[in-house]
């Protein structure tokens, strides 16, 4: 899926969660944890549960490869469960050399036919390029995260310019993309920048990780973040697939992300 039947998506089901499935083992259920494929039967159950609430699904990929290869097999495996009318997201953030980010790419837009890879801008425009060269696919890098670490160098001031490092990412990485194949991260938690961000890139999507768990406000988020477009994926992943620990665990997970859904849907004012 590109970003214009992304958009297309949102229109229809007027709302833009992205349903996050970091599925830790240590936190499945009781009666699946015994089970061979206890992470794709949960993963299942929980698409079954949240697809007609949200467009997006992002699987974070260190819950996979920390499996070794069981873990890489229920990530392929869940990646074909998801239906097509869903934007898929490798949270994989990658990044590397000229050549070892080709790699990277093939691995996250061949290999495993994700529609778009998380990407950290840190080595430069030569580790993004491979990335962005994919038709119809989407690289989404950080602009400005959501953990407190963010404060570590994001927020550095620039002397030259006394603009903050990750306003001088924003402005450089999106000249090298257009808002078709470029998405940027920015955290819930970072809300109160959301402004200066949607001023720096107007039109280019914003994965927004940061809503439940981690305590960002998604009528903040929304607020400032929205555009013509929607141009927002608001993602939760503890909240919605760990909204319940027993067995239960998809039913609450769809009750959730409706709740997200319809105060998405509220905003968008459809
Ligand atoms: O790139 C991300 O998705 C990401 C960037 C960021 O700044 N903060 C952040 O939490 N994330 C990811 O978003 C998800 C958040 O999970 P919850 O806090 O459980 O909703 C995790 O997969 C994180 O790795």
């Amino acid at each position: 899926m590109n970003i214009q039947q992304l958009i297309e998506q949102i229109r229809q089901k007027k709302n833009y969660l992205c349903v996050g499935l970091d599925t830790d083992i240590t936190k499945l259920p009781a009666h699946l944890a015994a089970r061979p494929d206890a992470v794709f039967e949960f993963n299942k159950a929980i698409i079954d549960a949240t697809k007609d609430h949200c467009v997006s699904y992002k699987l974070n990929t260190a819950f996979y490869e920390s499996q070794g290869l069981k873990g890489w097999e229920a990530m392929e495996k869940t990646l074909h469960y998801i239906p097509s009318t869903h934007f898929t997201i490798a949270d994989a953030k990658r990044g590397d050399i000229g050549n070892t980010s080709s790699q990277y790419a093939k691995t996250f837009f061949e290999v495993l036919p994700f529609d778009s890879v998380t990407v950290a801008p840190y080595m430069g425009e030569d580790s993004v390029r491979p990335f962005l060269e994919y038709e119809n696919k989407v690289t989404i890098v950080l602009g400005l995260t959501s953990n407190k670490g963010s404060n570590d160098f994001q927020y550095l001031k620039l002397e030259q310019s006394s603009t903050y490092l990750f306003e001088e990412v924003l402005t450089k990485v999106a000249s090298w993309g257009t808002p078709g194949n470029l998405m940027f991260v920015a955290g819930a938690t970072q809300a109160s920048q959301l402004a200066t961000i949607r001023n720096i890139i107007p039109d280019n999507f914003l994965l927004v990780p940061g809503v439940g768990a981690q305590g960002g406000s998604l009528e903040e988020v929304s607020k400032y973040g929205l555009n013509k477009n929607a141009g927002l994926l608001v993602n939760a992943s503890r909240a919605i697939i760990f909204a319940s620990p027993g067995e239960d665990f998809a039913e609450k997970a769809g009750v959730v992300a409706k709740e997200y859904a319809e105060e998405m849907r509220s905003y968008l004012g459809v």
